[in-house]
């Protein structure tokens, strides 16, 4: 028996959804097809960096998204002055609301980068993923650092169960642009005491996923999130075990499925960290070598807000 292509655990649910996926009205008013729990399991322990091939994934944008989150900031102007625009449509939706206004994304975006006082007030999603990681706020008044907790776990007691971050603060959680999607970080070592190198995995608990644009950005984004993890405490990346629970196509993303599932997956690339930063605050994207990727032509689709 041969293992087929970890592309395949991506096809093969964005076929299930077309052909049995539970139709059904959302959040957002387009629709989806939905089925509720899936897993998918990339091993990344040869170097595979798990950016899909049937289309072209920027995934430069979705690495520097993780990097904006490992700052803790909360503002789109650091995620716009790298020119990443995937997240303006909530603060312009919200802007657009209040205002009455009709600015066009381009000079909301600009008045953002130009604006001090507009970006504070405009710009800001409210307590999301950052916030949560790196200063979550406790009943005690303290701010809490999930992220470097875990770290320090994993160098010093790796076979700990309790090695996780979470965004679901349910106090904060009317004062985000959106819930958190991506919600729980979990990670487990492998190799204790057995004379090797020890291993590390991360799984992910995604209570609602995209299939059409976001799953392709968060699976490569939680690869890197691992490499780096990695990197930092002196382990080999394992696998990346992605859990979703809402997992769903929305209906005017079902061309884009068909599209995808005629291509023939090609070969994961391959990542290297071109620097040991000294910390996990250190990474750049400059610090990403991804060699061999090949993929179909990008397929553009509209985000559902
Ligand atoms: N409906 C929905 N889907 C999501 O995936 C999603 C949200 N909302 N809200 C919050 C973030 C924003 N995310 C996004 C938003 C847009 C793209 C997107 O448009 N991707 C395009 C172009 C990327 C680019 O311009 O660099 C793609 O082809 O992948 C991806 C992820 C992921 N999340
Ligand atoms: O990283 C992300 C962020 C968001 N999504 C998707 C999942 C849903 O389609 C929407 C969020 O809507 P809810 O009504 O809050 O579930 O955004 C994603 O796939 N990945």
């Amino acid at each position: 028996m041969t293992l087929r292509h970890p592309e395949s655990q991506y096809l093969d649910t964005l076929a299930y959804l077309l052909e049995k996926g539970d139709r059904r009205i959302d959040r957002t008013g387009v629709g989806t097809l939905s089925m509720f729990g899936v897993m998918m399991r990339f091993d990344l322990s040869d170097g595979s960096f798990p950016v899909y091939s049937t289309k072209k994934v920027f995934w430069k944008t979705a690495v520097k998204e993780m990097l904006w989150f490992l700052t803790g900031q909360t503002n789109i102007r650091s995620l716009l002055s790298e020119n990443v625009r995937i997240w303006t449509d909530w603060p312009l939706a919200a802007y657009r609301k209040a205002t009455g206004s009709d600015i066009s994304q381009e000079d909301f975006e600009d008045r953002i980068l130009a604006d001090d006082a507009f970006a504070e007030e405009w710009g800001d999603l409210g307590p999301v993923y950052g916030k949560q990681w790196r200063r979550w706020k406790g009943a005690d008044g303290k701010e809490y650092d999930q992220l470097a907790e875990v770290i320090e776990t994993l160098r010093k007691n790796p076979s700990s169960r309790r090695m996780l971050f979470h965004a679901w603060n349910v106090p904060e959680l009317d004062q985000m642009a959106l819930h958190p999607c991506h919600m729980t970080y979990q990670f487990h070592v492998s190799n204790i005491g057995e004379g090797l190198r020890q291993k590390v995995s991360l799984l992910v608990l995604q209570r609602s996923s995209d299939m059409g644009l976001g799953n392709p950005f968060n699976v490569c984004q939680q690869a890197a999130l691992l490499a780096m993890v990695a990197q930092q405490v002196d382990m080999t990346p394992g696998e990346l075990v992605w859990v979703g629970g809402d997992v769903h196509l929305y209906l005017d993303h079902q061309d884009l499925a068909r599209t995808v599932l005629e291509r023939e997956p090609r070969p994961f690339p391959k990542l290297r960290l071109l620097r040991r930063p000294d910390s996990i605050d250190g990474y750049t994207i400059d610090d990403f070598e991804v060699t061999g990727y090949d993929p179909h032509p990008a397929i553009e689709a509209p985000v559902a807000v």
